[in-house]
């Protein structure tokens, strides 16, 4: 279980205040999803989360006990997939899982298993003595999943997982993590894609300025907004209402003279209702 304890964290050099107070408890075996814009403050909570940063107030707890820089235990039960590729162009697949198995003393005998079972998990085996920079973006994004799994984490943390992936290469991932998320894994990612939190997370945590706005299920907060929207094309100006059922949605749209859409609600119209702005805004 993951305790997000009060965490702020506030950057000096520029006076930020990024997390204002965040508070949030994830469940082992748990699918949760950090959904928010550009500069909304996730990459920074995940950046606490593995250590590279340390926050200004509050703490973290993994299973009940204090995560710190020196707390080598604990930190090897998490893994971070950072949003940049961080590969090395170079070496081969089957370099870059050999030299982080030795990186964290796996035994030899070991990485070579691990790296035939998750190189073939990720469906990346005939491309293993191709280098890095021969391989497409999904194939990368795959590898460094690969290498994050070699050291048998029990929580995997994902910054954006899928950000500039083609739609194919988008869907194998969310397989892949949708797998390993049945086998056991607990699953964090931040993403500013409705669909992949929609799709994927058994629960998200809107994040604004710094600050959980809605925490819930996806299903339960697009119920209660009502599954049901009504775009109405008014000029210059598009206006969108909310309705428990079709029926009543019919009825408001029926009086009205301006072009119509009817549509599934999204956890877009819960951001943009909560929070004033969209998912994309910067
Ligand atoms: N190293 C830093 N120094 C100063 N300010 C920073 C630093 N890193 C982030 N910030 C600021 O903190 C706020 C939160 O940024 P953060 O990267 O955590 O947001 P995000 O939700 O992950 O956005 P993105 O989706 O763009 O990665 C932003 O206002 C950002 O400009």
């Amino acid at each position: 279980m993951i305790e997000i304890c009060h965490v702020s964290k506030r950057y000096p050099q520029s006076g930020t205040n990024a997390l204002d107070d965040v508070s949030l408890t994830i469940e082992s075996g748990a699918f949760f999803g950090l959904l928010g814009p550009n500069g909304a403050g996730k990459t920074t909570l995940i950046s606490i989360l593995s250590t590279l940063l340390l926050p200004s107030a509050g703490e973290i707890r993994i299973d009940g006990e204090t995560l710190g820089r020196r707390r080598g235990d604990i930190k090897r039960k998490l893994a971070l997939i950072t949003q940049h590729n961080s590969l090395r162009s170079d070496m081969t697949l089957d370099q870059i899982m050999e030299l982080q198995g030795r990186l964290y003393g796996i035994p030899q005998e070991r990485i070579l298993r691990r790296r035939e079972e998750l190189l073939a998990f990720c469906a990346l085996t005939g491309h293993r003595n191709k280098t890095v920079r021969r391989l497409s973006g999904g194939m990368k994004r795959k590898l460094m999943l690969c290498r994050a799994l070699l050291t048998d984490p029990e929580i995997l943390i994902l910054d954006e997982p899928t950000i500039g992936l083609d739609p194919a290469s988008r869907r194998q991932m969310w397989d892949l993590l949708r797998t390993l998320n049945r086998q056991g894994l607990t699953i964090l990612l931040t993403t500013h894609y409705i669909e992949e939190a929609e799709s994927l997370c058994q629960r998200v945590a809107l994040i604004d300025q710094g600050r959980v706005a809605r925490l819930d299920t996806p299903e339960n907060l697009i119920r209660l907004l009502g599954p049901v929207a009504v775009d109405v094309f008014a000029g210059d100006h598009t206006q969108s209402a909310f309705f428990p059922d079709k029926e009543a949605a019919l009825a408001y749209a029926g009086g009205r003279s301006e072009p119509i859409l009817l549509r599934r609600t999204t956890l877009e119209d819960v951001f943009l209702t909560q929070v004033g702005r969209g998912l994309e805004a910067v």
